[in-house]
């Protein structure tokens, strides 16, 4: 049977940034395993709300701990340019419903690579993205303007916005209380939950990929 990972992602989180370019980069070996990746915009706040889960820096000795860990896992994960922009949190819907109308309407690869630019826009050119001027401007990146218009068009569809809606509760229906979160399915048809980007080496044993064969992290050097 053929294995698949659902990842459910925000671009509000730096951390689903660093667990989509883990499972990017690892994709060819996945594949060779037979692994499916199949990327899922969600939306972080509902996921929050409907947990009753707040963002881990509301709590001041976990936000201080945090520092440490983003430090970190920006080296380890290949973005150390990344910074936490002034504006941060913001309201990434209008993102997350352009990328689910993206995902159901183009290649995969523009999936990736919009996500990809998404993250670069927010977390690395401290870009606004749920400002529609700015995020049109990311979307330019990749798409002819008739289809960024029509990207952003869409994602104020009440169709758009249920779908984002619900992948949002099917992931919290599969346990998700945060993002990155993936729910994964091995070869031989088991399926379990995964959180964050910090859990790949069971996501490995779980997959039965070597952990020789995966790409290695970069070490932090504080
Ligand atoms: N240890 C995880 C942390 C992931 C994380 O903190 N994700 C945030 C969003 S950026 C979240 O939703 N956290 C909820 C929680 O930790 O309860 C990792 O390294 O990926």
């Amino acid at each position: 049977m053929k294995g698949q990972i659902d990842a459910y992602l925000d671009c509000v989180s730096p951390y689903s940034y660093f667990g989509f370019v883990y499972l990017i980069r690892n994709r060819a070996i996945l594949t060779s395993h037979d692994v499916e990746v199949n990327l899922i915009p969600v939306f972080l706040g509902g996921i929050n709300r409907a947990t009753g889960n707040k963002p881990p820096g509301s709590l001041p000795a976990r936000g201080a701990y945090l520092q440490w860990d983003l430090l970190r896992a920006k080296i380890a994960f290949g973005r150390p340019q990344l910074t936490t922009p002034s504006f941060f949190p913001n309201l990434t819907l209008l993102p997350q419903r352009a990328m689910v109308f993206v995902k159901d309407n183009y290649p995969e690869s523009k999936v990736v690579a919009m996500y990809n630019e998404l993250w670069v826009a927010m977390w690395e050119q401290s870009i606004d993205i749920s400002k529609v001027d700015a995020l049109t401007e990311v979307f330019s990146r990749h798409f002819q303007q008739e289809d960024v218009i029509k990207i952003l068009e869409a994602a104020d569809t009440t169709e758009i916005k249920e779908k984002l809606n619900e992948n949002t509760r099917t992931a919290l229906e599969r346990g998700a209380f945060g993002c990155p979160y993936m729910w994964i399915r091995n070869q031989d048809g088991k399926e379990e939950p995964f959180f964050g980007s910090d859990r790949f080496h069971y996501v490995w044993d779980f997959l039965s990929i070597p952990r020789n064969q995966v790409a290695p992290l970069d070490k932090p050097h504080l």
